[in-house]
């Protein structure tokens, strides 16, 4: 395939990771690769295309392309075109196994290949944790389920035919130059032994034209691959049946504060942190000052906490700040997984998908996650209040403080002793979830600004 025909074009604005909804694309191809299929059946290419509509954003399309329909793909099928008076099939890679097993072996095997446009380099290369056991691909699927990129999960099998643990590969769909936040951060828990995270099996790194950079060559991740856990529940639909039940969560909460602190002090022990120099402050107080603007400019009726507000930020700014470290950066219940006989597992360290991935890739403040958390016990109450009107206030009240506890007995600071600085990203983050719920979900909407209203009115108290 050479050019981008049109009905790949409209499949791909169709797809929960096209983030450019509402706008007609232009595409533009900035790199690509062929995957070798061991049955010789399927041709499989990656392609990087660049959407240059608007801010330009550039997307990875793995697809197989056959000469004959296969039966029992039809739901991977995307279309067909011609090409030399042969029609050609196009299929959705991840969805084909073809290419879904030939992206796990490019990690397994440390692969290289090629970029197929003849540019200088490597356009992919494979990389694979060294304590991996020797294992071998039975079956690959792909995870069912909203998703901002697309898992592919592997049932695996040992070399000698014992069976092995299951293996999710999250190929990324938006890539970006530099580091994606989410293979650094596992890879560097798992590597120190952390437990409150899957174990890395390996990434793959790629490179593509940019003519922003200076070599005119990008370098981003392409997808990574992890410990895969089946069947089990995450953290929010946890927590959600216990509030409907009226079951005491505070334990899980106490424990899942401790999980936290565990990540926040291994990531402090093993990636760069610093203090909080004044211009630090200064740059996180003028964005969340930048949030307000845009919460008010997607709700308008927040605008009424305008002066209440500043003088929250202003507060903020004298209060003494913790040191910068990396975090998760988007920490919600929707991230955490409770797996019987393990506990919690947090997944999903890629930080807030409406954050730029460089901003993502810098030191925060720990805060900001427990913040996140603490909103995410507040959600299940509103959820519950919204879907069965039951009020659950009390249980969403206990098990924010139990998880406050816990968080606070394993990282050491007492979070209470300046709560206004809290408060502040507490606010924060309810700013953001106003934007994301006003353009997503605007049923929800009240959950974030009931919070606001709260919020606010305990900082003015
Ligand atoms: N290691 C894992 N074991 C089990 N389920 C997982 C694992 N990693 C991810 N998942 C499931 O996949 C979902 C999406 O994963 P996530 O990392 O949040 O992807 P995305 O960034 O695309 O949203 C999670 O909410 C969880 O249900
Ligand atoms: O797609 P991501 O998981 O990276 O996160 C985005 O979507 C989340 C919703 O799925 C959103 O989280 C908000 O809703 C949750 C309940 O569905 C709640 O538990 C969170 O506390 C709340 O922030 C998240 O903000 C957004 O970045």
């Amino acid at each position: 395939m050479t050019a981008l025909p049109e009905f790949l074009s409209t499949w791909i604005t169709e797809q929960r990771w096209y983030a450019g909804k509402g706008r007609a694309p232009v595409w533009e191809r900035l790199g690509g690769f062929d995957l070798p299929d061991p049955d010789g059946q399927a041709h499989i290419t990656v392609h990087l295309f660049l959407d240059t509509a608007e801010r330009p954003l550039l997307y990875q399309v793995p697809l197989t392309e056959r000469s004959a329909p296969v039966a029992g793909l039809d739901h991977a099928l995307i279309g067909s075109y011609e090409e030399n008076g042969v029609t050609r099939f196009v299929y959705d890679g991840p969805r084909d196994e073809a290419c879904a097993k030939a992206i796990l072996r490019l990690i397994l095997d440390e692969g290289a290949v090629l970029p197929d446009d003849g540019a200088p380099g490597i356009a992919a290369r494979g990389h694979c944790v060294p304590t991996t056991p020797a294992i071998e691909i039975r079956g690959a699927r792909v995870l069912s389920g909203e998703q901002s990129n697309t898992s592919i999960i592997y049932d695996m099998v040992g070399l000698d035919g014992t069976g092995a643990k299951p293996i999710i590969c999250k190929v990324f769909r938006s890539l970006h130059h530099g580091e994606n936040p989410d293979v650094t951060l596992l890879s560097a828990l798992a590597g120190a032994g952390s437990t409150v995270v899957p174990q890395s099996i390996g990434h793959i790194n790629g490179q593509w034209h940019d003519t922003g950079e200076p070599t005119g060559f990008a370098h981003g991740h392409l997808a990574f691959a992890q410990e895969f856990f089946p069947g089990v529940e995450d953290a929010w639909r946890v927590a959600l049946e216990a509030a409907e039940a009226g079951e005491d969560f505070t334990e899980r909460a106490r424990t899942l504060g401790e999980a936290t602190a565990d990540v926040h002090t291994t990531l402090a022990g093993v990636l760069p942190t610093h203090a909080a120099a004044p211009r630090d402050i200064a740059a996180t107080i003028a964005s969340m000052r930048a949030r307000f603007d845009e919460a008010v400019a997607e709700v308008p009726g927040i605008e009424q906490h305008r002066a209440a507000l500043q003088s929250v930020y202003t507060r903020a700014a004298t209060s003494v700040w913790p040191a910068m470290q990396r975090i998760h950066g988007d920490f919600h219940l929707g991230q955490v997984l409770w797996v019987p006989g393990r506990g919690w597992i947090i997944l999903d360290f890629e930080g807030e998908p409406m954050r730029p991935m460089l901003e993502r890739a810098r030191e925060d403040f720990p805060l900001r996650d427990v913040a996140g958390m603490l909103r995410s016990f507040d959600y299940v109450a509103g959820s519950v209040a919204q879907s069965r009107g039951q009020s659950v206030t009390d249980w969403a009240l206990a098990a924010r403080r139990a998880f406050l506890d816990g968080y606070i007995s394993g990282y050491g600071t007492d979070l209470r002793a300046d709560r206004s600085l809290l408060d502040a990203f507490e606010i924060d983050k309810a700013l953001y979830e106003a934007v994301y719920e006003a353009r997503n979900r605007p049923a929800w909407l009240s959950i974030p600004l009931a919070a606001i209203d709260r919020l606010v009115e305990r900082a003015a108290s």
